[in-house]
């Protein structure tokens, strides 16, 4: 049966990625790893996130991406608002963070510093054919979207089984352009 709501959304994606052997993952991620690095070549910033628990993608792919672009941002987190960033300049630079995530200890970036990035790589527990993605739900990444420049690519990393027919859809949401997946690589949403 198709679950209806978020919270449901979450539960099952959460569950099955916990499920997910380690074999498997290392070979999702590096497949992903291969993909976004395509996607950013010769981008003068990206924006990406550190994965933490099951989350698909990979410090290997942030090494990736900074081979690939000048300045990689990830997020920061604070009080549930817009995003902050900071650059990501390697994994020897990252520290535990609120909410279990690892985050860098450069200097602190406002919000409106993605709206320089080429390419926004985001991450999302599921995304839908329209782009309509599923997060953590605390709202960040709704809050943040709005920041980023027209026309920029914005990637929901997900595993294959995740880019889904229909989530729900509230009308605080912000579409993604764009899923990545291990299988497919970056997939074009059609935004209806
Ligand atoms: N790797 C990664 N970084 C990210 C995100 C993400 O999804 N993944 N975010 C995407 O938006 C932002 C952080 N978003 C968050 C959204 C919700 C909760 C949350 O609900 N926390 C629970 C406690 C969770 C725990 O400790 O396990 C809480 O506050 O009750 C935390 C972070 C920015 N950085
Ligand atoms: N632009 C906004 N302004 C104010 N509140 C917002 C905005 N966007 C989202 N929210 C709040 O955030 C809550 C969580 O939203 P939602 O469930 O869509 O999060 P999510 O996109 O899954 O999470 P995240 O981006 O943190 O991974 C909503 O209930 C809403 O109250």
């Amino acid at each position: 049966m198709t679950p209806v709501s978020k919270q449901e959304w979450r539960r099952r994606i959460v569950a099955s990625r916990r499920s997910v052997d380690a074999d498997v993952r290392v070979a999702e991620s590096l497949k992903l790893c291969h993909a976004a690095a395509d996607s950013a070549r010769g981008t003068a910033a990206v924006a990406a996130y550190v994965p933490v628990g099951s989350e698909p993608g990979s410090l290997d792919l942030l090494d990736a991406l900074r081979r690939e672009s000048s300045v990689v941002m990830v997020p920061v987190a604070g009080e549930p608002g817009p995003l902050h960033w900071a650059e990501y300049t390697g994994r020897d630079s990252l520290k535990a963070a609120r909410y279990g995530l690892l985050e860098p200890t450069g200097e602190i970036l406002d919000p409106a510093s993605v709206s320089r990035c080429d390419v926004v790589f985001i991450p999302a527990l599921a995304v839908d054919l329209r782009g309509v993605r599923l997060g953590r739900g605390a709202g960040f990444y709704d809050r943040t979207l709005d920041l980023v420049g027209t026309g920029v690519p914005v990637v929901a990393v997900v595993r294959d089984g995740e880019l889904v027919d229909e989530l729900p859809e509230e009308q605080h949401d912000r579409r993604c352009s764009h899923a990545l997946t291990p299988s497919r690589g970056l997939v074009s949403l059609s935004g209806e």
